[in-house]
């Protein structure tokens, strides 16, 4: 069997991407394409973490939430990632994958809270764990607790898994003439403004040399591709 490049991986989902082809939350046919390609690494062995978004469903910085106060806003956001984490596990569950979902933010009924030895160990155990609320405070985002979790837990890679095939010059879907990098620096990607993920995220990674791995989600079996170290998307590297 083809062995995996990395023992244990930090996996950020794209949030928006649930939506499918539906205006706004949680597509089914999606999420079950999505615990495919989870459940496929997994078979290969890997540690997984779990981290998903919300725009799905919430962005404090979003036009629904105009007038808000934003931390209030925000507040909305971290739920909303709790709502989507709920559902990956179960998705995961009807598959027959283990999965334990962690919160920053304490709602004891509804799921456990973010505990660091609890999460390496579930990990150690072969388990799936999904931390929702992201970082538990405003004025962040998921991608952002993506990479705090990948340096907590010692992820050797955060696999950014995005509606589009990896970091351009450009937002691909606002400009056709943007190109793909194949590998670009933290530095280069911060200096250069790129959104696909925002500043504080890439600066984290960078201090802590947390490599970076950004790829559709769309494109079936890119997840696989990405684990078992091919060329597939763009490095995000010192
Ligand atoms: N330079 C760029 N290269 C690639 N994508 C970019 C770039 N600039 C902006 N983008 C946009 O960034 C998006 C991905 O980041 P974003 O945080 O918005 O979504 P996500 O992480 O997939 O969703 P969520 O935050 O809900 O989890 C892409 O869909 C793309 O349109
Ligand atoms: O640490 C965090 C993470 C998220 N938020 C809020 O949640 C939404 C949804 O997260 P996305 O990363 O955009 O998918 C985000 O817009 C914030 O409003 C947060 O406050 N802190």
């Amino acid at each position: 069997m083809t062995q995996p490049a990395y023992k244990r991986v930090l996996l950020k989902l794209s949030g928006e991407a649930l939506m499918g082809d539906d205006a706004y939350g949680i597509n089914r046919a999606t999420i079950e394409s999505m615990v495919a390609d989870v459940a496929e690494v997994a078979k290969l062995g890997v540690e997984l973490a779990i981290v998903i978004g919300g725009g799905n469903i919430f962005r404090g910085v979003a036009p629904g939430a105009q007038g808000m106060d934003r931390a209030t806003a925000d507040y909305m956001g971290m739920l909303a990632t709790v709502m989507n984490s709920l559902a990956l596990a179960d998705a995961m569950r009807q598959v027959g994958l283990t999965a334990r979902v962690m919160s920053a933010i304490g709602i004891e009924q509804v799921v456990e809270p973010y505990v660091r030895p609890k999460a390496l160990q579930y990990l150690e155990e072969g388990k799936i764990v999904v931390f929702a609320a992201g970082t538990g405070n405003p004025f962040f985002t998921t991608d952002t607790a993506a990479a705090l979790r990948g340096s907590e837990i010692g992820a050797e890679i955060v696999l950014k898994a995005t509606k589009v095939d990896g970091v351009y010059s450009a937002d691909p879907k606002k400009d056709p003439g943007a190109t793909r990098y194949s590998t670009i620096t933290f530095d280069e990607a911060i200096s250069k403004h790129l959104q696909v993920m925002d500043a504080t995220a890439f600066a984290l990674c960078r201090d802590q040399k947390l490599p970076i791995k950004v790829f559709s989600i769309v494109k079936p079996g890119a997840l696989k591709r990405v684990v078992l170290g091919d060329d597939e998307g763009t490095l995000v590297h010192l």
